[in-house]
């Protein structure tokens, strides 16, 4: 059997009764490191936290183990019981629905143990979860590669009054470009997109665009940081107000309001920008 584990969004003690239950009975433990984090993930003792709770050792998945090599995985929990763990909710990131279609078509049993995710947390902010349109993902800007077709989906949501949540990118064990190009791979330290970054690139886009503004400077959003543990950000603002805030260590991500009910705005008002 193999278990997929939501780990919540704060540290070890989020894990539910039924995950820690499963975890204890998998004779391996894997774990993914490179859609999310949990709060003491940047630590030195992170990992070891868990493996005390859970009295086990965890093996640290990266993505090229999860999208290229997962068979190994998958074909331990044939015959045992394997433990997958993801930080917030397995379907909270597209590639674990990708690695729980591979093994049912390999006929391996998959249980689901759920947990909360960044795209239920955000509803602390008072945006109602279900006036929400599609997500968007922000990648890193490079010299050159600049894709922006996350402009079109706020503008459609914006254009029916949606609120969009921007989820911003994650690079972990990125090969560097110079190692790729001597064939031996090197890595580069991982990176966090904060929510000033995805502002200014937001902003960069919309300039370049000739079509009516989908936001600007003036549009009103929500940033959040380390959702899920003790000293969560919460700030409402403008772009420009949110751009001048140090939302501190990862992980961020942003909404971009629509429109909105009075009643969002009262609990808006409790977090709204004094600056
Ligand atoms: C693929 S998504 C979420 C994955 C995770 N499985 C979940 O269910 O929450 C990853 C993105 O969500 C956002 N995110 C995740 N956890 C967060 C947190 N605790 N606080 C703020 N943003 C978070 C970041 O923008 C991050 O790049």
């Amino acid at each position: 059997m193999l278990y997929i584990i939501g780990l919540g969004l704060g540290d070890e003690r989020d894990i539910t009764l039924r995950g820690l239950e499963a975890v204890k009975k998998c004779h391996k433990i894997y774990m993914e490191a490179y859609t999310s984090l949990l709060s003491f993930g940047l630590s030195t003792d992170g990992l070891s936290k868990l493996e005390n709770l859970y009295g086990k050792s965890i093996t640290l998945s990266d993505r090229e183990m999860v999208e290229e090599k997962a068979d190994d995985m998958l074909s331990e929990s044939r015959d045992a019981d394997v433990a997958f763990l993801v930080v917030g909710d397995p379907f909270g990131a597209t590639t674990h629905t990708d690695l729980l279609v591979r093994a049912k078509k390999m006929g391996i049993d998959v249980k689901i143990i759920h947990n909360a995710s960044v795209m239920n947390a955000i509803g602390i902010c008072g945006l109602q979860l279900y006036r929400y349109g599609e997500t968007v993902s922000i990648p890193f800007f490079t010299e050159t590669w600049r894709p922006d077709s996350f402009y079109e989906k706020i503008q459609r949501n914006c254009m029916m009054g949606l609120h969009t949540l921007c989820l911003l990118d994650i690079r972990v064990k990125e090969p560097s470009l110079e190692s790729l190009c001597r064939g031996r791979k090197q890595y580069e330290p991982p990176r966090y997109m904060t929510i000033n970054t995805a502002i200014e690139q937001l902003l960069e886009v919309e300039q370049t665009r000739e079509e009516s503004a989908a936001y600007s400077e003036e549009t009103e959003c929500v940033g959040f940081a380390r959702l899920g543990s003790e000293d969560q950000m919460v700030v409402a603002g403008t772009m420009r107000q949110l751009q001048m805030i140090d939302f501190g260590a990862p992980l961020h991500c942003l909404v971009i309001t629509g429109k909105t009910h009075p009643l969002e705005e009262e609990m808006l008002n409790f977090y709204r920008c004094r600056t």
